[in-house]
């Protein structure tokens, strides 16, 4: 093996931190040429100013640094021409711009809705995300709460800007979570007031252009109600599952329900019940029941599925929200994080069946 073969070898353990591939999978790594100790290797950059780039520049220097013989890395940083970016962006999208999540593929669609805004659906959400890979799973988190867009600021990247690699969008990555959300095409906190057709658009936009890669898991974030976004689910994800959430007041029950009904109508198969902002304990211990009780217990009977978890009020999961780290991390003892966390083993438990569908491999 020559000098730059072993740098090239060296150099196939070092992974773009937002596409998460080697970079030599990702055709980034250029001419390798060794003098002396000094290896010289230049790297292409998908895109120029890629925000990637002082973490790839260290990371290959490492790297080259290593490999036995080199006592100094030298490392140009130059970009793809548009030919080798369009050959990239089309190889990693399998050749085709298409929406991947088919019901043919092994990723699980899970997307979760409410009846009414404010039950907790997004916090739950993006808590079920992070405790989905903290069990080894890898999961993408779209968020279709077009007119209450709230999960980059529970995830911690409130500012964050997906990075464009020709049509190809790349999601932020945020506790391990793949994450693309309409807050993060708008300019602070404009409002979204778009009909229908547009959100439609945007919708089939994040399913298509996103490039999540191999993903275990998607999840969804819906805004209440049974409103276009909704709708559009159940068009382009006719095979999703539902998860939905409630508060444990019959008034909102009710229109959960409905919004489990809905989904349901467009094929859907709703999987369960979670109740949220359920009693709250008090330090002498007694429960303060400041939502009433019975609400998630009445939706999962009348949609007939499992009552997955009732999570209390916490002041944990309020506090660990507004400061951009979700309880199931910041403090996972506490009651509400061990009630998301018994969800998310539940759901991650009951993996889709192969049966009927295509694995992608080609016979040898
Ligand atoms: N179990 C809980 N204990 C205490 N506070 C909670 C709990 N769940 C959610 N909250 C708080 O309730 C508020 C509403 O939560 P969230 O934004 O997740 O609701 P939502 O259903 O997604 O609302 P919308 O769909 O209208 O955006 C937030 O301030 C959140 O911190």
């Amino acid at each position: 093996m020559t000098s730059a073969d072993k740098i090239r070898a060296a150099l196939a353990h070092v992974t773009d931190p937002e596409i998460r591939r080697p970079i030599t999978e990702l055709d980034m790594v250029g001419d390798i040429s060794v003098d002396g100790g000094v290896a010289s290797v230049v790297i292409k950059l998908t895109i120029v100013g890629c925000p990637a780039a002082d973490r790839i520049e260290r990371d290959v220097r490492t790297a080259v640094e290593a490999v036995y013989g080199v006592s100094q890395a030298e490392i140009a940083l130059t970009v793809m021409t548009p030919d080798e970016r369009r050959s990239l962006t089309s190889r990693l999208q399998g050749g085709r711009r298409a929406m991947p999540f088919t019901p043919e593929s092994l990723t699980r669609v899970i997307a979760v809705t409410s009846g009414k805004g404010g039950v907790g659906k997004s916090t739950l959400t993006a808590n079920l995300a992070v405790a989905m890979t903290q069990l080894g799973l890898k999961v993408g988190l779209i968020d279709a709460d077009v007119f209450g867009f709230s999960i980059p600021g529970l995830l911690g990247i409130p500012t964050a800007k997906p990075t464009r690699v020709g049509d190809m969008i790349l999601p932020p990555i945020a506790y391990g979570v793949k994450t693309i959300s309409i807050g993060m095409f708008v300019e602070g906190s404009t409002a979204v007031s778009w009909r229908g057709p547009m959100l439609h658009r945007t919708i089939e936009q994040f399913l298509t252009d996103v490039y999540f890669g191999d993903l275990d898991v998607l999840l969804l974030d819906l805004p209440p109600g049974t409103g276009d976004v909704a709708i559009t689910i159940g068009q382009l994800l006719p095979h999703a599952e539902v998860l939905v959430v409630t508060t444990p007041q019959s008034a909102a029950a009710e229109v959960a329900e409905r919004s489990g009904l809905v989904a349901r109508q467009t094929g859907q198969t709703v999987i369960g019940v979670i109740e949220n902002m359920a009693g709250l304990v008090a330090p002498d211990g007694s429960i303060l029941d400041i939502f009433g009780s019975g609400g998630g217990a009445e939706v999962a009977s009348r949609l007939d599925v499992p009552l997955l978890a009732s999570v209390p009020l916490s002041i944990a999961v309020r506090q660990s929200g507004d400061a951009g780290a979700p309880v199931v991390v910041a403090d996972p003892m506490d009651a509400a994080a061990t009630a998301i966390l018994g969800v998310a083993s539940a759901i991650s438990q009951r993996g889709r069946g192969l049966a009927g569908r295509s694995l992608g491999v080609s016979p040898a």
